[in-house]
């Protein structure tokens, strides 16, 4: 596993704009090493930092030169929403960037690989609710667990069955959260599976999926992108003590590269 890097930046901002542009180093450097790479697998996340580093992608020269027919876009996380619901995180994405590189026709659509979404009914998905409610997940997770099935399946069906992302970017919530791992939440200790249903989030929306903790340890490079002093608790407690389930984001690694990409204020209980 790669040793864990802090890089301390101005702002959130500032994590962003460095964060698009080293994103897209890596994609083209990658693919354009001798000898060349197939293809690059990059899992993108939600959350308020790594989204603004997709805007400004969008807008990076770098774009311009990429071969996207070779790149692939999976997620960290997926609230289980209905597909255009805003709350989803692939809907900000392609939003932001990924459909205007559909629509020029660079990246193929088969290329972003989007957890399944919710295609219930609003009266079944209400009532689904209200039995949860009730005290009975039957339903839900029932549903949530045939979701994680068919996005394992996606997975083992281009990367094989241990999967591995060229680039994984990770954001964390101010309890110590990624992905959608939470703590008091038993996912995070899940080891013989990919994907998760998580259900009772205590963010909102209740219902997600998620990659497991062993499939986000082994990407080759591990970003995190995490601005603010309402993050200062978490990351001292995730630096303080690894694989700690009260601050899942502990479990987070990167084979060849681990960079935490934050502010002061962010890591102002850490130095
Ligand atoms: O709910 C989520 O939260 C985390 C962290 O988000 P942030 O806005 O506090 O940075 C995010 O990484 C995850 O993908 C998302 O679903």
């Amino acid at each position: 596993m790669a040793e864990r890097q802090l890089v301390v930046y101005r702002d959130g901002d500032t994590i962003a704009q460095a964060g698009a542009q080293r994103t897209l180093l890596a994609i083209l450097d990658t693919l354009s090493a001798q000898p060349q790479a197939e293809r690059f697998d990059l899992a993108l996340t939600g959350g308020s930092d790594s989204l603004k580093a997709l805007s400004y992608m969008a807008s990076n020269p770098l774009t311009q030169v990429i071969d996207w027919s070779r790149v692939h876009i999976w997620w960290g996380d997926e609230r289980f929403v209905a597909a255009d619901d805003e709350d989803r995180n692939a809907l900000q994405a392609r939003r932001r960037f990924l459909d205007a590189l559909v629509s020029d026709g660079r990246l193929p659509a088969a290329n972003i690989h989007e957890m399944p979404a919710d295609t219930r009914s609003p009266k079944q998905a209400a009532a689904d609710a209200a039995a949860s409610d009730a005290g009975d997940d039957t339903a839900n997770d029932a549903l949530l667990d045939a979701a994680a099935q068919q996005y394992e399946q996606e997975l083992v069906a281009e990367l094989g069955e241990q999967p591995v992302f060229d680039l994984l970017i990770l954001g964390m919530g101010p309890d110590g959260h990624y992905a959608s791992l939470f703590p008091g939440h038993t996912e995070v200790n899940i080891t013989d599976r990919l994907v998760v249903g998580v259900n009772h989030s205590p963010k909102m929306p209740p219902l997600r999926l998620s990659l497991t903790a062993p499939l986000l340890a082994r990407s080759r490079r591990t970003w995190f992108f995490t601005a603010g002093a309402a993050k200062a608790d978490a990351i001292a407690q995730v630096f303080a003590k690894p694989d700690n389930p009260s601050y899942p984001s502990s479990f987070a690694a990167g084979t060849e590269e681990f960079i935490w990409f934050t502010t002061a204020d962010a890591v102002a209980k850490v130095l």
